[in-house]
């Protein structure tokens, strides 16, 4: 037998040996967790068995409280190790199916032995607890495997950095508990196998990368000495895999400190959370928060008002249906700025002394408490306290005259009145109140007047209660109105002005407008919130400790800024492409990506894209600025199709055809892409009397399923298909320079094949393609 067969042997003897400990451990586990089920269950069930309960005494009151805490701490510990375990043994099934997917042998330095080092998705060890049959690919030592090739190597632990040799570098494909494949791999972790891995039909969900990790990718996994991390990285070049394995990284690392409560993703759209889902859970870790800017905006401001959303703000503008196209284009870029964020800071600072607006207090359709009294109140109060704080005392204040008016009330006709409508229930239990406080006995003459008070404190205190709510919430300043005299009055100073954009008048009429209608446009949402937050008080979020941004090119700086307020005790991982920046703000090139931060702060740029075939990527990279610098994955595949067309019914036809050649490829997911929410319904309307299962994608989809998407292309970011067709890309409809980016982001979403559609002559941005990277079709 050859030495190749011995070592394929001796590989799949161990890959049984490994399997045969998981049963080992699996039986030992299970038989625990019954035992512990069995428990959790007595314990619920005997209970109050179990406590001592005596409440005649002040002593016994206390000993009985004693009693119930550590029997519900013991249930609830039972209830956790179970949960645990639980976990634990769905860990190992997966192991058992997959136990490992690479290895390492390593010769530490001044040492003979050769460790082998075999690394899965979980750490095993095994059942006598001696060696480590398997470490989990987040060890300090597996980091080897992603950082080196065969040869000298080194990596850092808490103790120190151990530098050695690594002799040997091995990867496994092992499916259903068998060995399928191994090889041995030199410099980079197996072009093969990622080969293998990439020309597989996208999924509907983002998989686990965990095996082929590139070492630029894990530089961004492992990265841990930054308050900011800043990825900028091409198309498709695995900066939300990065993501995502770097939230199981720090979850592993931390899992004493943190739990995946404490981290927050902010993702592009509602689909992309379905989307990336199944990451964390297919790594036997839970799911961390995962939210939308728009979302957290909206819970940010209340009921009450309308905003628009982002996706409303891109399609007017690709739709062309701003009537003042210019002057709003000025005013969302300077509304995205660290200088409008100053100028807000400077209006807060004057509102210290003077300008706030506040709202009178009315009860019943009188008014208790006069706004000019509130503004006095406020401003006698000592300015060098901080307003949010000065507020706390307002509202502390206000309470207390609340309290004063409350008993003034109660004597009130209207009082009787509505004591007599309530219902029986409040009679009986006002009446068991007083017979508790011994209030009726035989020796009292006054229980009808005794009653009577307590219905009418009841009726009151029921009726004062909402403004007391609204009170303490600090509803009685007008921040609306205060912000809207910051474009009214404020701004308009001289002062000021050198500061403001050339049409500032114009912007702040248009602003004061929407602003009377109680609607927030995309651009002022966040300015407004954060004044809202300024004035109020900062309710910082300090749970969250690490807030990924996935997709941060669409992000300004100031809704940067505003979440760095927001979550102070949080590290930043910034990721996205500056190719990709679609929204109006960014235009100019002004994004969170470039800025440079004050905190300490690192940057890491990805340049090889591996979602698509080399011949896209060949294709996509001339479309864009600095397209040079992208590197293809050697992938290879067809050259993508420009197929030319006369009318929209022959356009229609193609897709059709094409489609249909893709499915019978086996394709799984197919979109075509148009460039707005318009232009897809139209597209929509026609093609799914064509086409059978073909569905819409819209700004409230939320599951991402396999089929024909319509997607217009801002939804269809961070997401990926086999085969993508971009509708009709005439030089009628791709018309605009600021339109490349939203371009560039549709070629990029294939996978395997690209076709663009163009009715007549296509967009300029194919003029900068050379010719030989598309094959053109005409029809
Ligand atoms: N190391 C890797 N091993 C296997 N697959 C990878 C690796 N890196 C990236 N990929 C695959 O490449 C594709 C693109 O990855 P991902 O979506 O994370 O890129 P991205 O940079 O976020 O893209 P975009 O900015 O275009 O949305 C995915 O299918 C992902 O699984």
């Amino acid at each position: 037998m050859d030495e190749q067969s011995q070592d394929w042997l001796a590989e799949q003897e161990r890959v049984e040996k490994v399997k045969h400990e998981i049963e080992i451990i699996k039986r030992k586990l299970k038989t625990s967790l019954s035992q512990v089920r069995d428990r959790v269950i007595e314990l619920r069930e005997n209970f109050w068995e179990d406590v001592t309960v005596n409440l005649e005494e002040m002593d016994d009151v206390i000993e009985t409280q004693a009693s119930i805490k550590q029997q519900a701490e013991l249930l609830s510990e039972r209830e956790r190790s179970h949960g645990q375990w639980s976990e634990r043994l769905k860990t190992l099934d997966r192991l058992k199916s997959s136990p490992y997917f690479g290895r390492i042998d390593f010769v530490e330095d001044g040492e003979q032995e050769t460790d082998e080092v075999y690394i899965g998705i979980a750490s095993l060890m095994d059942a006598k607890d001696e060696n480590f049959l398997i470490y989990d690919w987040r060890a300090p030592i597996s980091s080897m495997y992603y950082d080196y090739p065969p040869g000298q190597a080194q990596y850092d632990t808490v103790d120190g950095t151990i530098s050695g040799e690594i002799t040997l570098k091995r990867q496994y494909i092992i499916r259903n508990g068998q060995l399928k494949g191994m090889f041995n791999t030199g410099l980079t972790i197996g072009d093969h196998l990622l080969q293998a891995v990439l020309g597989e039909n996208a999924s509907d969900t983002m998989e686990s990368i965990v095996s082929t990790i590139q070492k630029e990718q894990n530089q961004i996994i492992r990265n841990e000495r930054n308050k900011i991390l800043i990825v900028q990285g091409v198309a498709g070049s695995g900066k939300t895999s990065a993501a995502l394995q770097r939230v199981a990284y720090l979850l592993y690392r931390h899992r004493i400190t943190l739990t995946s409560e404490n981290i927050l993703l902010f993702s592009p759209n509602p689909l992309f959370n379905s989307y990336v889902a199944n990451v964390l859970p297919e790594l036997g870790e839970e799911n961390m928060k995962q939210t939308t800017f728009q979302q957290h905006l909206e819970e940010g401001l209340g009921s009450g008002y309308q905003m628009e959303t982002p996706f409303e703000q891109m399609e007017a503008f690709l739709t062309k249906s701003y009537t003042n196209h210019n002057e709003k284009l000025a005013g969302i870029q300077f509304k995205s700025t660290l200088t409008f964020k100053q100028l807000i800071d400077n209006y807060i600072k004057d509102l210290s002394g003077k300008g706030i607006q506040f709202r009178n207090i009315s009860f019943k359709g009188n008014v208790l408490l006069k706004k000019e009294e509130i503004r006095d109140y406020f401003y006698s109060l000592d300015d060098t306290v901080s307003i949010g704080h000065r507020m706390d005392e307002v509202s502390q204040w206000i309470l207390t005259r609340l309290k004063e008016m409350e008993r003034a009330e109660r004597e009130k006709d209207w009082v009787l009145e509505e004591v007599e409508l309530l219902d029986k229930d409040d009679y009986v239990r006002i009446f068991h109140e007083l017979d508790k406080e011994q209030n009726f006995n035989e020796d009292t003459f006054d229980d009808f007047i005794r009653e009577e008070d307590q219905l009418r404190k009841l009726v009151v205190a029921r009726r004062l209660n909402p403004l007391k709510k609204k009170v303490e919430k600090l509803a009685f300043v007008n921040v609306l109105a205060t912000y809207v005299k910051f474009y009214q009055e404020w701004s308009q100073q001289n002062n000021q002005q050198e500061l403001v954009p050339e049409n500032w008048q114009a912007i702040c009429e248009h602003s004061v407008d929407h602003l009377k209608r109680k609607h927030f446009s995309w651009e002022e949402a966040t300015p407004y919130l954060y004044f809202k937050e300024r004035l109020l008080g900062f309710i910082a979020n300090k749970t969250i400790r690490h807030v990924f941004i996935d997709e941060a090119q669409d992000y300004s700086d100031f809704q940067f800024a505003y979440l760095k307020e927001k979550f102070p005790s949080s590290q930043f991982t910034v990721l996205g492409d500056m190719n990709q920046a679609i929204y109006a703000h960014a235009l100019q090139g002004d994004t969170v990506l470039e800025a440079e931060h004050q905190e300490k702060m690192e940057k890491l740029t990805l340049t090889r894209s591996y979602r698509s075939t080399k011949e896209i990527v060949e294709f996509t990279k001339h479309l864009v600025k600095n397209g040079n610098l992208i590197q293809p994955f050697n992938r290879e595949g067809e050259k993508p199709t420009l197929q030319k067309v006369s009318y929209e019914k022959d356009l229609l036809y193609a897709i059709m055809n094409q489609v249909g050649d893709w499915r019978a490829e086996g394709y799984e997911t197919i979109a075509v892409i148009c460039k707005s929410m318009e232009e897809s319904q139209a597209a929509y309307e026609r093609l799914s009397e064509l086409l059978s299962s073909v569905s819409l994608i819209t700004e409230e989809t939320t599951t991402f399923e396999k089929g024909i998407v319509i997607v217009p292309a801002y939804l269809a970011k961070g997401i990926e298909f086999d085969g993508v067709i971009l509708y009709n890309v005439s030089k009628e409809v791709y018309d605009q320079d600021s339109e490349r980016n939203l371009f560039y982001t549709a070629c990029t979403r294939a996978m395997h094949e690209l076709v663009l559609m163009s009715i007549g002559e296509p967009s300029h941005f194919l003029h900068d393609v050379p010719e030989e990277k598309y094959e053109i079709k005409e029809s």
